[in-house]
């Protein structure tokens, strides 16, 4: 184990001990005299490198490899040898490899995580393991854990269930809680909960790498949901956790039983509600239309879809809608179409946004039994459209077109991931509302041309989000993550739309500025926090500078041998 005292750090390991260890490794660039001290000389090459040149090094690299997928392996080994540089990488190059270690490429890594594993990293944590996971969890490598991501590995992305491949996914995030939240690596933990997979392809792979058995579920699942929080909360009383990709029902449950017992949030729930409020709110700019007379069309009436539907009507209400009005702006549209009073099989956190019959009662419908987004864009004439569906191409020429002729400067946010699951590209929404709409999509992609110039769409993830949340609750030791902490994260987001100054900007700022962007929400999220009575022992004059502190830039340290 390593102790750091702000100019250095003391470790008893030597040799090929301390440049295994990715917490402390430096490689090319220990100096001459760590070399001297730590044994190191004949186990390197004689040059030593700074981190800059490390940094080109690696980068020259990996622009030589041909797929994103051999990009993403080369990262993530990067990742578990030399952690300072992996991050000194990322950190300078955010715009050009947050798309291969996040979004959309990780969705592919968690596809082929059977073939990628090299090293361990995080926690794997399995249904025949359930007795012992405070053992596992005690171990002193973990000490120093603040923010945990889990999941369960039910739906990757728009991908599905990738059973023990999901670990990807809290790597993934974690990456950016510090890339961009400015987390130090040794205080995150990601977690795979594996209680199975019902993905066939996982279950007659010869090398996939999980338990191989069906998704436990019911009050077995719940059981062990329930020992992990358990242990976690025993080990880190004040951890930050952050349920991710969970399917839809679980999502909720858990978000509701466990909310109130620890520091959570769930990212697809809160944080994605929070990037698609933030951007409509700057939406909203530009459009000239006001809150209070917006209308919501989702697709995907899941956890995501029901979350980003209750924040939006959140700020609808803060913005003088009473309760009941907010309510019938927003047209859910999931498998069985429109969210409709009287359906069966709804579930209770969908029930606040079905529409009631009266409302749709002189609707002019095509398939009156089964109301379509079509249907519902050409009757409720929704000012945003929204996609979490994971259906590629869902929102189809006439459903975008319908759009366009129902609104000057219509809001169409496609935001599945990854990109092969976007309801529609930005390129055809472009052209099918001849430019006027203001579009948001969950992944990257490639810049479109307007005016003659090329403009880089929005990439409306939650990754706005999460670091920043992550970081302002850990920053002042918050002892929940409440609703209004999402509120403020939105509201911080909006007030940095570069559109407020220019209509013509963008909606959100740009990748490259995810550190700042982090920054700005911890502010606002720590203060909502305070002013909600959640932090007890962190002035309010303090919050500033506890964020900044607790932000660590990746840089190398000098080391001092202990016996
Ligand atoms: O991971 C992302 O890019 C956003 C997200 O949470 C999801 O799609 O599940
Ligand atoms: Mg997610």
């Amino acid at each position: 184990m390593s102790e750091t005292s702000g100019a250095f750090a003391t470790t008893a390991l030597s040799g090929y001990e301390l440049l295994a260890d990715p917490q402390l490794n430096k490689g090319t660039a220990f100096s001459e005299a760590e070399r001297d001290a730590f044994d190191l000389h004949g186990l390197l090459p004689p040059s030593v490198l700074t981190l800059d040149e490390q940094v080109s090094r690696r980068l020259q690299a990996l622009r030589g490899y041909e797929t994103d997928l051999e990009r993403y392996a080369f990262l993530r080994e990067l990742q578990d040898t030399n952690e300072t540089l992996f991050y000194a990488l990322l950190v300078s190059n955010l715009e050009e490899l947050l798309p291969i270690v996040y979004t959309p490429t990780v969705g592919e890594g968690c596809q082929h995580f059977s073939r990628l594993f090299r090293k361990p990293r995080g926690l794997f944590l399995s249904i025949p393991h359930k007795g012992r996971i405070d053992r596992i969890l005690a171990h002193p490598r973990f000490d120093k854990v603040e923010a945990i991501v889990v999941t369960d590995g039910e739906r990757i992305l728009g991908l599905g269930d990738q059973g023990a491949g999901g670990m990807g996914i809290p790597i993934g995030k974690l990456a950016l809680y510090t890339g961009c939240g400015g987390l130090h690596p040794a205080t995150t933990l990601p977690i795979l909960l594996d209680v199975g997979t019902d993905n066939p392809d996982c279950l007659a792979d010869p090398l996939y790498i999980g338990w191989r058995n069906e998704r436990v579920r019911g009050q077995e699942y719940d059981d062990f949901i329930e020992a992990f929080i358990s242990a976690v909360v025993k080990r880190w009383p004040r951890v930050l956790l952050q349920w991710e990709d969970f399917a839809k029902n679980n999502a909720t449950r858990m978000l509701d039983r466990y909310r109130d017992r620890l520091c959570t949030f769930n990212d697809d729930i809160q944080g994605t509600a929070a990037v698609a409020t933030g951007a409509l709110l700057a939406a909203i700019n530009v459009t000239g239309v006001p809150l209070t007379e917006q209308r919501v069309a989702v697709l995907g009436a899941g956890s995501a879809g029901c979350g980003i539907a209750s924040l939006i009507r959140a700020a609808m209400r803060d913005a003088g809608l009473s309760e009941r009005e907010a309510a019938t702006r927003f047209f859910m549209v999931d498998r069985d179409g429109l969210l409709l009073e009287g359906m069966t099989g709804l579930a209770p956190f969908q029930l606040p946004f079905i529409q009631n019959k009266q409302a749709i009662g002189d609707w002019k419908l095509s398939h009156p039994d089964k109301i379509g987004l079509l249907d519902v864009v050409r009757n409720a004439r929704p000012t945003v459209l929204i996609g979490v569906s994971g259906q590629a191409g869902a929102f189809s020429e006439p459903i975008v077109r319908a759009m366009a002729e129902a609104n000057k400067r219509p809001v169409i946010f496609p935001l599945s991931n990854p990109t092969s699951r976007e309801e529609a590209t930005p390129a055809d929404i472009e052209a099918w509302t001849e430019g006027r709409a203001l579009i948001g999509v969950g992944s990257p992609f490639p810049p479109i041309t307007r005016d003659g110039a090329r403009f880089k769409v929005d990439q409306t993830n939650n990754s706005y989000i999460f670091p920043g949340v992550g970081l302002g609750a850990l920053a002042v030791g918050t002892s929940h993550v409440s609703d209004g902490m999402f509120m403020a994260a939105a509201k911080a987001l909006a007030s940095s739309s570069p559109a407020r100054d220019n209509p013509k900007h963008n909606l959100l700022p740009p990748v490259s500025a995810l550190r700042e962007v982090a920054e700005s929400v911890a502010l606002a999220v720590a203060l909502q926090a305070h002013k909600e009575g959640l932090v007890t022992d962190v002035a309010i004059d303090q919050i500033e500078q506890r964020i900044r502190a607790k932000m660590w830039t990746p840089g190398y340290i000098p080391y001092r041998r202990t016996a």
